[in-house]
């Protein structure tokens, strides 16, 4: 948890020269609460923010906090962050990440001329940094790949797996519906509903059977991509495939699939492996999942491996 800092402490974080326009401050000689994480205080005539230091020393502004950040122009603003900095360095502090609200954007350039750099955006705000520490900067970068979820959803009464070919790329292509994961979605709901959305079929997750790790990638914006491939059990049978994304979908053969030649390689490879685990076992290919609380968190997380035995899950007598 960051330590949220006092409004002492913070004082002199970020300052501009008081202008006649807040008019609202000319009088009284208290200090005026202004918003949730900053103060104002007429007699200094400074701007605080409530700054939160994490665990790593660094130092956290979010200016959405600040009151009056329609009214405060970029000049001000750069001001004030230069001798912030200066005053971040002098306590020692590592870094700074400063959050920007898209609608105060005009702030990332006077924040850029004095050395900070983009971390990451999202929708609504964009986050950046400045190293303070010795050497290159130690701060871990963001979100460093895309993840994509496929079903292989085959029936093993008939023998058939579940394909289709994509309507904007791969043409004539044979391979598994899919497509990428929802932020904070699992992988196997990914399957299921990807799988669902594309083909009309219902499935339920079984395994995770392949995974795919390519760097570069233009569908990814050029950062690296995960292409995961889990095998799923068939709920339904009719088809009502979704014509923006496939031109083309089919129960086939497994042993068709593993014979075709207009199929991508990994298609061909889990094909292969399929028929493998259909023939010796799924247990043979089945990466299991199992539900665990994380140590720190207390949040739940999925682990993924071959099956262990249940006397070595809990050692009992194995000693
Ligand atoms: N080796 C294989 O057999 C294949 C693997 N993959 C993997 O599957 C995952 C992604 O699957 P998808 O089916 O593509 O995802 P998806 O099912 O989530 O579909 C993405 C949608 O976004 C649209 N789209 C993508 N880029 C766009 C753009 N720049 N402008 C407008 N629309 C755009 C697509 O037309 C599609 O409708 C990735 O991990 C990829 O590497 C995808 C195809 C084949
Ligand atoms: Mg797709």
């Amino acid at each position: 948890m960051p330590q949220l800092l006092n409004w002492g402490y913070w004082r002199a974080a970020l300052a501009w020269t008081r202008r006649p326009r807040f008019s609202r401050f000319t009088t009284g000689h208290h200090r005026a609460s202004c918003g949730p994480g900053c103060s104002w205080d007429p007699r200094a005539r400074v701007i605080s923010l409530q700054g939160e230091l994490d665990r790593f020393g660094g130092v956290s502004v979010h200016l959405a906090r600040l009151a009056e950040l329609d009214r405060l122009d970029s000049a001000d603003f750069q001001r004030g962050l230069q001798a912030a900095i200066q005053q971040w360095r002098s306590e020692g502090r590592i870094a700074v990440w400063l959050h920007i609200p898209i609608l105060q954007s005009r702030f990332i350039a006077s924040a850029a001329s004095l050395g900070f750099c983009f971390h990451h955006a999202e929708s609504d705000s964009s986050t950046l940094t400045l190293w303070l520490g010795e050497g290159p900067s130690r701060l871990p970068g963001y979100a460093t790949h895309q993840v994509g979820v496929a079903g292989a959803v085959f029936d093993e009464n008939t023998r058939k797996i579940l394909v289709v070919q994509d309507r904007n790329k791969l043409k004539n292509m044979w391979k598994f519906p899919g497509g990428l994961s929802e932020p904070g979605e699992d992988i196997g709901d990914t399957a299921v509903r990807e799988v669902f959305e594309e083909t009309g079929i219902k499935s339920e997750f079984r395994s995770l059977l392949s995974i795919r790790q390519q760097h570069i990638n233009p569908g990814a914006f050029g950062k690296s991509d995960m292409y995961i491939i889990c095998r799923l059990k068939p709920c339904s049978f009719t088809i009502n495939f979704c014509q923006h994304e496939c031109i083309r979908c089919e129960w086939m053969d497994l042993i068709d699939l593993v014979r075709a030649e207009n199929t991508t390689p990994i298609t061909s490879r889990v094909a292969r492996l399929l028929l493998y685990g259909s023939r010796e076992g799924f247990d043979k290919i089945d990466l299991t999942r199992e539900e665990f609380p994380a140590v720190y968190t207390g949040l739940f997380y999925k682990l993924y491996h071959k099956e262990l035995p249940e006397n070595y899950k809990t050692m009992a007598g194995m000693y």
